[in-house]
């Protein structure tokens, strides 16, 4: 049976008391946290880097940090949020000079390392660093805001990805995140995603445990 990551991305969080919100949604049941940081540069919008992170672990939070880097360069970053409390640290190979290093990096910081694909990016960029990855990240939406509409084709990708993984034979986790609700996730899960972002669908709510248990009977189905 498959090990499902509910992983509520904190850029629809209540910033002003973002330790109460991670606390509360993990608590609700969630299983990582997904840390969104974007750079005005990458991506057209400016969140948070490695001090937050270091704040939420000095706050408390013990469950793994999925830090997904929407910066450009990635490398600078690398090590300020490994020692900050990262546990995941996943970027888009688009905004590396050199994605086998900046992979590596990752790993000698001693944290899980991942590569991030936008909706028009294809798949080349895995086929030879397969051996250095422990996440892929699908992007559902085009990265830089929360609220946007899951992007369909991303079902079709994610299927190829999941063949990808399986035929090498390594325990990667394949993570989908933009527009994910209670509504679609099966059918995402169904396509081979393990893992999954949701920011609004949890946090524009006031009952996070009523909608991650929906989550939970959902992927149960599948
Ligand atoms: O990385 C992101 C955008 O770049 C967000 O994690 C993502 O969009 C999640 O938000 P929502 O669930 O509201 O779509």
């Amino acid at each position: 049976m498959t090990d499902y990551w509910i992983a509520p991305s904190i850029l629809s969080a209540d910033f002003a008391r973002l330790g109460e919100e991670v606390e509360n949604v993990l608590d609700a049941g969630a299983d990582i946290v997904h840390f969104d940081v974007m750079d005005n540069h990458y991506v057209p919008n400016l969140t948070i880097g490695p001090m937050v992170c270091k704040a939420l672990r000095n706050y408390g939070i013990k469950a793994p940090i999925d830090v997904h880097l929407m910066v450009s360069p990635v490398d600078r970053l690398i090590g300020d949020f490994a020692e900050a409390g990262a546990s995941i640290i996943t970027f888009h190979p688009d905004a590396s000079t050199h994605v086998d290093r900046s992979l590596q990096m990752i790993r000698d910081a001693g944290c899980k390392a991942g590569l991030v694909l936008n909706p028009a990016t294809g798949l080349e960029s895995l086929k030879y660093v397969m051996d250095k990855l422990d996440m892929i990240l699908l992007m559902s939406v085009n990265p830089g805001f929360g609220g946007q509409s899951f992007i369909p084709s991303t079902i079709d990708k994610v299927r190829e990805v999941r063949a990808l993984i399986d035929a090498s034979g390594r325990d990667i986790r394949l993570e989908v995140d933009g527009g994910i609700s209670a509504k679609n996730i099966a059918e995402i899960a169904a396509a081979g995603a393990d893992t999954f972002v949701a920011g609004s669908a949890i946090f524009n709510q006031d009952d996070y445990q009523a909608v991650i248990d929906t989550m939970r009977r959902e992927l149960a189905s599948v």
